[in-house]
């Protein structure tokens, strides 16, 4: 029998466009501090339906952190140690299909992780570890976010292959096609890696709603990806995720029960390296990702 294991904590990482949520009750900007250093901003927290709820903007108010130098670690180890088990992140997205248009959501189930310049995992020398990310979303967590997206009257699209880019500066044409053809690539952005990756680590379910703003540039009748078009989009994007962000804490109750999926098992047997040879510095650097299993 599956029994209670916490309150829910539902986490939203607000990419592009997001950068605050609304109708929280007893709403508060706390400050986290990490081993991994500081998240991306304050984190708001409050609660939602009766459930507990926190908000993290990605790239910080005001959009200061790019896509390379958000603190990844530190956002996932903040989000860990104030108690979430749930994190949906909510991004502006390319697409790579005709039948995803700027304005539909994809419920993102699959990643390639094209990016080259962050770190990606909080283990390492002193304390390997090694978790699958076979299927990097969890797919209760998808569940919740495919119900209310369509509650909140918008297109959704349930899969999809997302391509982490490193960027700044989006694809070329010659790349957008090969990420659309050759790789099968549903949609396109900048930050779910290895933040989805960091997610697992860290024992919390990860959902990933990409927010169609473009068609990327392999469309030959849109042409190339332009700043201003995805931020003509984003407004309208952003108030229907915040739409679908308020029908979660209904869907997803305020009594935790244990993953399904095993996203909250996922370092069980994962750690690699003997007791007598883990690093105790490196250890009280994990004490929120995996003191669990240490
Ligand atoms: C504003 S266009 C490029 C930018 O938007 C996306 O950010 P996020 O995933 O945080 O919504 C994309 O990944 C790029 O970082
Ligand atoms: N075409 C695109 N490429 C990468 N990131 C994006 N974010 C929104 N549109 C994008």
């Amino acid at each position: 029998m599956t029994q209670p294991q916490t309150d829910t904590m539902i986490a939203v990482i607000g990419g592009s466009g997001i950068y605050e949520i609304d109708g929280l009750e007893d709403a508060t900007w706390q400050t986290v501090e990490t081993p991994w250093g500081a998240p991306s901003d304050q984190i708001l927290t409050g609660t939602l339906d009766g459930v507990k709820m926190a908000f993290l903007p990605r790239h910080g108010r005001g959009h200061v952190h790019s896509p390379s130098t958000v603190p990844y670690r530190a956002n996932i180890d903040a989000l860990k140690r104030i108690g979430a088990t749930d994190v949906i992140s909510v991004s502006a997205c390319g697409s790579f299909r005709e039948e995803l248009a700027p304005g539909h959501f994809v419920i993102v189930d699959q990643f390639i992780d094209r990016t080259f310049a962050r770190e990606k995992s909080f283990f390492g020398t002193g304390c390997v570890a090694h978790v699958s990310v076979a299927h990097p979303t969890c797919p209760r967590l998808s569940d919740a976010c495919e119900t209310a997206a369509k509650g909140a009257g918008i297109t959704v699209h349930r899969g999809g292959t997302y391509l982490a880019m490193e960027g700044p500066q989006f694809s070329s044409i010659a790349e957008s096609k090969m990420y659309r053809v050759a790789w099968g690539c549903d949609v396109i952005g900048m930050t779910n890696m290895p933040e989805a990756k960091l997610a697992r680590e860290a024992e919390l379910c990860y959902a990933s709603v990409a927010m169609i703003t473009d068609y990327d540039s392999w469309h030959p009748e849109h042409g190339a990806v332009d700043i201003n078009d995805i931020i003509a989009t984003l407004g309208a994007n952003s108030d229907n995720g915040r739409a679908l962000v308020k029908a979660l804490p209904a869907l997803l109750g305020a009594e935790r029960t244990a993953c399904p999926h095993g996203c909250n098992r996922a370092l069980e047997f994962a750690i690699m390296t003997a007791p007598d040879k883990r690093d105790p510095a490196v250890l009280a650097k994990l004490d929120a990702v995996a003191g669990r299993v240490l």
